[in-house]
């Protein structure tokens, strides 16, 4: 039986519209970006998608992202799990710091391989591999076990808790991961199989 994934990055934050480093750091959606959530949802509901669960993080703008998702769907009073294992990547001394002011700074290949790499961890934060390290056993302990019961799952979370996961999903290299970018709320639907490889990748840009 073929159960459905939807993973799905907040929508604009406000440190996203200001260029900041956000990490663990705590933001509202900006309008643009309750709007991008709003979208999402309806481009959902235009492919009928129900949910059966929805996981989400601690953090505000992905339980904002996700709540107009479910009610965009028709079902605002969907259980919904907030852990902070889908958080997004903490940013350590970065967070709340300019991107640009800090490419000024340390130049912008360090910023990049701060940003991008998989091993290299930004001055007291996580690397995406420290990310993926909470990340992937709650996906494979708690959420996966839905979607190999068939059942269709929202994932409303981050870029990089969210990078993370697709690497191990996909199967992708240290390299390859370096060129994940996912834009703010547009819905990625991967179809998986019963024995957890993936049947199909859709990503619904409107
Ligand atoms: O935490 C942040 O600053 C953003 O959500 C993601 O940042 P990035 O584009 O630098 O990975």
């Amino acid at each position: 039986m073929s159960g459905t994934l939807v993973l799905v990055r907040h929508g604009q934050s406000e440190w996203n519209l200001q260029n900041l480093f956000t990490g663990w750091r705590d933001p509202a959606l900006t309008e643009q970006g309750h709007g991008e959530a709003k979208k999402a949802g309806g481009l959902l509901a235009a492919k009928g998608l129900k949910f059966d669960i929805a996981y989400t993080s601690e953090l505000t703008r992905a339980q904002v992202t996700c709540q107009h998702i479910l009610d965009g769907v028709g079902q605002s009073d969907l259980n919904t799990v907030k852990n902070l294992a889908l958080n997004e990547r903490d940013y350590g001394d970065l967070s709340g710091l300019n991107k640009d002011d800090a490419r000024t700074k340390w130049g912008e290949e360090q910023v990049h391989v701060w940003r991008r790499s998989y091993d290299v961890p930004p001055p007291g934060g996580e690397s995406l591999r420290d990310t993926g390290a909470r990340v992937w056993p709650y996906y494979m302990h708690v959420i996966q076990p839905h979607v190999l019961r068939g059942e269709t799952v929202l994932v409303a979370a981050h870029g990089n808790s969210l990078r993370a996961l697709i690497m191990a999903l996909e199967g992708l290299s240290g390299e390859d991961v370096i060129k994940v970018e996912l834009n703010t709320g547009v819905p990625i639907i991967y179809k998986l199989n019963a024995d957890s490889t993936i049947a199909s990748k859709e990503v619904v840009e409107g």
